[in-house]
C-alpha cells in the first residue's frame, strides 16, 4: 500500500531555501481501493433500498462504493469523536470542572453545487449514527443561513447567491456557538430549493446531538468577515473535522447542468418552483440558462471561494465520472 506522500495538486508547496524547493505534502493519499482496506471488519448495516433513499437526483451512489468508500471514513470518524470525547472528559477533570455532558463533534462537508455534497452528508449521517460513541447525528445545510431574496435582491446579491457575502455569517457563528456550548434546541434556519429562498419563520430544532454535520458550499471560508464591524472566529473554528468534494470542474459542469435538465421534468413542474417558467421553454433555452446560471455564479463562485479552500480540509474525496470516489487525501496528524 502505498502512504508515502506524492505531490497532488491539493498539496501545498512550502519552499525550502535554496532553489531545488521540495514539496512537502500535509496529506497521505490513497487510492479508493487501498482507502477501502480501512474498514477492516466494519459491517455494512445499511441496506440497498435506505441508500437509494439517501442519494440525491442523478447521484448514482450504490452499495459497493458505500462499502468502500463511506465505511472506512465512518470507522475513522468514530475514532476521533470518541478520542475528542476522552479528551473532554480529561480536560474537564484537569480543569476540576464537574463531569458535564460531552460537547456535540461538528463535521464539516464543502465543495462545490451540485458535485453530491448533500448524499455523502446523509449517508454518514446514517453511518455515523450506528456507532455506540454517536447514536444522535444531527444534519444542516448552510443554505437556511443565506439573506432571503428580498435582502439579496436589495443589495443587488442575487447574482451571488451562495458565495460568502450572502450569508448571514453572523447568525452561523451564533448557531455554532450555541450548538458547542451544548444548548437545547438551538433553532436552524431552513431553505427551500423550490421556492429558491430561506423558509420565512421555519427551523429545525438541533437538541444536543453527539454529532452535527454541517454542509455547505463555504463552511471552509477562512476569511474572517466582520460582523457588526466586530473581528469574529471563521465558522471552522468550530469543526472537529472537515471534508472537501472533489472532482475537475468540467466534471461538475456536467452534472450541473444535468441535474437542472432533469429537475425541468420534475420539480420545476411544481407551479410554486421559483424555476417553474423553466419547464416551459424548449430543450436548448433551458439548457442556455442552466449554462448561464453554472457560468456566471457556480464557477465563479468555486473558482474563486470553494476550490481556494480545499488545502484547509482533514479529507479530501475526488471523485471521478459518475460520482464514484477515486482518490483519497487524508491530512497527516
Ligand atoms: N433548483 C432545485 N430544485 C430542487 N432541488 C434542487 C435544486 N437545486 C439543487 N437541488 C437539490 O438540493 C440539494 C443540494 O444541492 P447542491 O447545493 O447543489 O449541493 P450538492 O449537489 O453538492 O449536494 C441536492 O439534493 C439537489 O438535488
Ligand atoms: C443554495 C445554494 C447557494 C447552495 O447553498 P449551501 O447549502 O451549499 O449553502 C445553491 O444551490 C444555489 O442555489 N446557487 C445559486 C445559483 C443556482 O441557482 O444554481
Amino acid at each position: 500500500m502505498n502512504i508515502v506522500s506524492t505531490p497532488e495538486k491539493h498539496d501545498v508547496d512550502i519552499p525550502e531555501s535554496g532553489v531545488n524547493a521540495e514539496y512537502y505534502s500535509p496529506y497521505h493519499h490513497f487510492t479508493a481501493e487501498e482507502w477501502a482496506k480501512f474498514r477492516a471488519d466494519t459491517p455494512l448495516t445499511l441496506k440497498a433500498e435506505e441508500i437509494a433513499r439517501l442519494r440525491s437526483l442523478d447521484d448514482p451512489i450504490n452499495i459497493d462504493e458505500v462499502r468502500r468508500i463511506y465505511l472506512s471514513l465512518s470507522r475513522l470518524l468514530s475514532t476521533h469523536v470518541e478520542a475528542s470525547q476522552r479528551l473532554y472528559r480529561q480536560r474537564n477533570r484537569f480543569l476540576t470542572l464537574p463531569d458535564v455532558s460531552k460537547t456535540p463533534f461538528i463535521i464539516g462537508v464543502a465543495g462545490s453545487v451540485a458535485v453530491g455534497k448533500s448524499t455523502t452528508a446523509r449517508v454518514l449521517k446514517e453511518l455515523l449514527a450506528r456507532w455506540p460513541a454517536s447514536p444522535k447525528v444531527d444534519l444542516i445545510t448552510t443554505d437556511g443561513f443565506l439573506y432571503p431574496n428580498a435582502v439579496l435582491q436589495r443589495e443587488n446579491l442575487m447574482q451571488r447567491k451562495g458565495f460568502p457575502e450572502s450569508y448571514d455569517i453572523g447568525q452561523i457563528l451564533r448557531f455554532l456557538s450555541a450548538i458547542k456550548a451544548g444548548e437545547k434546541n438551538v433553532k436552524a434556519p431552513r431553505y427551500s430549493h423550490l421556492t429558491y429562498d430561506v423558509l420565512p419563520g421555519e427551523y429545525t430544532l438541533v437538541d444536543r446531538p453527539d454529532i452535527l454535520i454541517f454542509e455547505g458550499i463555504n463552511v471552509l471560508q477562512s476569511r474572517a468577515l466582520p460582523v457588526d464591524g466586530k473581528i469574529v472566529p471563521i465558522v471552522s473554528d468550530f469543526f472537529d473535522f472537515s471534508i472537501y468534494i472533489d472532482a475537475d470542474e468540467e466534471q461538475i459542469h456536467q452534472w450541473y447542468v444535468q441535474r437542472f435538465m432533469k429537475l425541468r421534468q420534475t420539480a420545476f413542474r411544481e407551479p410554486t418552483s421559483f424555476f417553474n417558467k423553466y419547464a416551459a421553454i424548449s430543450e436548448a433555452e433551458a439548457m442556455a440558462v442552466a449554462e448561464g446560471l453554472w457560468e456566471n455564479i457556480n464557477l465563479k463562485n468555486l473558482r474563486q471561494n470553494i476550490i481556494p479552500t480545499r488545502p484547509r480540509a482533514d479529507i479530501i474525496l475526488r471523485k471521478g465520472r459518475d460520482h464514484f470516489i477515486e482518490t483519497v487525501a487524508l491530512r497527516k496528524l
